[in-house]
């Protein structure tokens, strides 16, 4: 059995608006989130998780940020690229573990919603999607809350 581990990080920076897309839900807030795509910094750091997981580059080298195309994409279509890219290697996902980090939105009362979404998304079980959020204590960009930073790891097993 060969196991992969993989991590990834992104940032994406506050913008007026009404609402945030993370893990493909629409949470409303009083500002959103600035990208090229839909901002989705959740789903973009699981999508680099996986990525790394098969060392083959990052979200940027796969959709270039620069590329007319991806202008307001749905993020779900980087993390399909991804996922199977990771099947058509001869890997099975294992878990995933994603934190977001800001002081608002609260992440709790949604969490549950955004892990069935990315559980339909990856075709993999709930139950191996972990989903958590934490404050940086009002320290830093996050907490003077200039955007939402998201780390996530990714556990591939060979199938
Ligand atoms: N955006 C967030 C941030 C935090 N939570 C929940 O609050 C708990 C306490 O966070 P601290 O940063 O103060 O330790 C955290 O464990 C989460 O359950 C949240 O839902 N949304
Ligand atoms: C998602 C992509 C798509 O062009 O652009 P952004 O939405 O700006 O997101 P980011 O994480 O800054 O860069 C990765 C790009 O692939």
């Amino acid at each position: 059995m060969d196991i992969r581990l993989g991590n990834g990080f992104d940032v994406h920076r506050f913008r007026d608006g009404d609402h945030v897309i993370l893990c493909g839900v629409k949470i409303p807030h009083s500002q959103a989130l600035d990208g090229h795509s839909d901002a989705d910094v959740g789903m973009h750091a699981v999508t680099d998780a996986l990525y790394g997981a098969l060392a083959e580059g990052d979200i940027g080298q796969h959709f270039q940020p620069s590329d007319p195309q991806w202008k307001g994409a749905a993020s779900e279509i980087f993390l399909d690229h991804a996922v199977k890219l990771v099947r058509s290697r001869g890997f099975e996902i294992s878990n995933i573990d994603l934190t977001l980090i800001c002081e608002r939105p609260k992440i709790g009362p949604h969490a549950s919603e955004m892990k069935e979404r990315m559980s339909e998304l990856m075709t993999l079980d709930a139950s191996r999607i972990s989903i958590k959020a934490t404050t940086s204590e009002r320290l830093g960009f996050t907490g003077r809350e200039e955007g939402i930073a998201a780390i996530a790891t990714a556990a591939l097993v060979s199938a």
